[in-house]
């Protein structure tokens, strides 16, 4: 799904009206009413609404909204500015809203003397994608006193006090959900303003397709869409080397389990044939934990050489150490090394000793740093906005793809596009996570994906499994190894939705 701009989506809004038939206070009552459908489908236990709505098009969308829910029978009380002015079409549905007397409408300024039930919903429908500037004055001080409630709150398009596209430094909408229409904003997935949506639903409200396919953005969210343009069905007429040969190089005294988890990543992600080049002292350890692959040994306690297969497909780094026979031996090998790797962990950290190594990593290279590593590697930035314009330029000068770990992992590309990632939560937050994910990515490209492919379908797929076992075992108990052991329903839930049916 394409990330559009506020000023994109003002376009894309005015374009819709202008080229279907449907005006302007049609689209607003499409909008308030998938507003409503997903309300009254998933707020069975709340009858009560305070909706809070402001001069411009989002209030619009509350009186909209605040009309539909009181004519299916829930309770409703409006919070306005009476005296603002109001935009044409706030002000049409403001109108509508008085007229029905069992709705009672009240000042801001009543807020504070109002009781809220706890079963009292609090709906946000003061500012969306046309907010200018931070809050202040009365606004400020009503979304701070909101957020002080302990009631469920929902959004209208955007929590109230943040932008679409950059950070702020506003008072924002705390909320429990954002109903959002018809696309993901980019500070929903950022961690300094994605913290104020909540979950994130997206509700389609049918804007104009021939625009959103003919406008250019470089920033994508990672959908269901993308996933079924990128995976690929086993061919029945198959054999192992059809999908490759990979190598994990890591592991050294008291770090096998990387190597382990890593290499059974690669295995359970489909790889043709996989070997694990690992120090001897995690022979026994790895041929016991993954019998399916294959041992290669590059060192007693620590790796020191890395002679490497040139027909597999390399993953480095996990567990590696950092040990100097390590290091000179990993770059001695990146030195005379040009097909694409993929690089995590303490690959990167040796890297990170000297700028001058950067230019070693071969063209076409997956790096999946997390925030610290990246930091190593490419400096400080003042927030993870100013982060992702900074690898943008790294990937474009070092021609590498970057997969920057984060709640949602990016994957940046030589050409300057973005990928965010939705899936995976919280129970990845845990040693071992990376691992799978250099196994995942490895046996993807392996598997004759490209590397962008390799990488978004490697970084979704992760975060897939990831939902998948915290269903089975909570956030806070799941382990690496339970999502590698979800890996087999990812890829049948996959196949069902590729694969032609009768
Ligand atoms: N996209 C779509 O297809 C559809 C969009 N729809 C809805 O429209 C919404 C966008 O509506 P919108 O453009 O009227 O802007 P909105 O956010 O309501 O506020 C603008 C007003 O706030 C004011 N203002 C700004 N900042 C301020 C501040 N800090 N403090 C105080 N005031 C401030 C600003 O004044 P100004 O900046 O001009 O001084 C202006 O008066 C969108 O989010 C969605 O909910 C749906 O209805 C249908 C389909
Ligand atoms: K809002």
């Amino acid at each position: 799904m394409k990330i559009f701009t506020a000023e994109q989506i003002r376009d894309c809004d005015q374009y819709t009206i202008k080229n279907e038939p449907v005006s302007s206070m049609q689209l607003m009552e499409r909008a308030a009413e998938a507003c409503v459908e997903w309300i009254s489908e998933n707020c069975n236990h709340h009858r009560n609404f305070a909706i809070f709505c402001g001069s411009g098009n989002n209030g619009g969308d509350g009186f909209a909204i605040a009309r539909m829910l009181y004519q299916k029978g829930f309770d409703v009380d409006v919070f306005t500015n009476m005296k603002a002015k109001f935009s044409p079409d706030a002000q049409e549905n403001f109108r509508h809203v008085k007229e029905i007397t069992g709705i009672s409408v009240r000042e801001f300024k009543e807020t504070s003397g109002y009781r809220f039930d706890s079963r009292t919903v609090i709906i946000d429908a003061l500012f969306g994608t046309g907010l200018s500037r931070s809050l202040d004055g009365e606004m400020k001080d009503l979304v701070e006193f909101l957020n002080l409630q302990k009631n469920i709150k929902i959004s209208i398009d955007l929590p109230s006090g943040l932008m679409a596209d950059t950070i702020s430094d506003s008072e924002i909408f705390m909320a429990d959900y954002t109903l959002t229409f018809q696309f993901w904003k980019k500070s929903f997935l950022h961690a300094e303003t994605g913290k104020f949506t909540g979950k994130v639903q997206v509700l389609d409200i049918h804007l104009n397709q021939d625009y959103i396919e003919e406008n250019e953005t470089r920033d994508f969210v990672i959908d269901d869409e993308v996933i079924k343009s990128i995976f690929k069905i086993r061919s029945e007429f198959s054999h192992k080397g059809t999908y490759g040969k990979v190598n994990i190089i890591g592991g050294s005294y008291g770090k096998m389990g990387a190597a382990v988890l890593s290499t059974r990543a690669a295995l359970k992600a489909g790889a043709g044939l996989t070997f694990t080049i690992a120090p001897k002292c995690g022979y026994e350890i790895l041929q016991t934990s993954d019998p399916e692959a294959m041992f290669i040994e590059g060192g007693k306690d620590f790796i020191e050489s890395f002679h490497i297969d040139e027909t597999a497909v390399c993953g480095i780094g996990p567990g590696l150490g950092t040990h100097e026979k390590t290091a000179e031996g990993f770059l001695k090998f990146l030195k005379s090394y040009s097909k694409p790797l993929i690089l995590d962990a303490d690959a990167l950290n040796i890297i990170a000793q000297n700028p001058h190594h950067l230019n070693l990593i071969p063209e076409k290279s997956i790096i999946t740093p997390h925030p610290k590593e990246f930091e190593r590697l490419f400096g400080k930035t003042e927030n993870s906005f100013q982060r992702t314009v900074l690898a943008k330029d790294k990937s474009r000068e070092l021609k590498i793809y970057i997969v920057l770990k984060d709640h949602h992992t990016q994957i940046i590309t030589p050409e300057g596009m973005v990928f965010y990632n939705i899936t995976g939560n919280s129970g990845l937050a845990k040693g071992g996570s990376g691992d799978i994910l250099t196994g995942i990515v490895t046996s993807f490209l392996a598997q004759q994906y490209t590397e962008q492919e390799a990488a978004i379908l490697g970084v979704w797929f992760h975060g897939r499994a990831a939902e998948y076992a915290s269903e089975k075992h909570s956030k806070e108990s799941m382990l690496p190894s339970d999502v590698i052991n979800e890996f087999g329903n990812v890829f049948s839930v996959l196949n069902d939705k590729v694969r032609k049916l009768l």
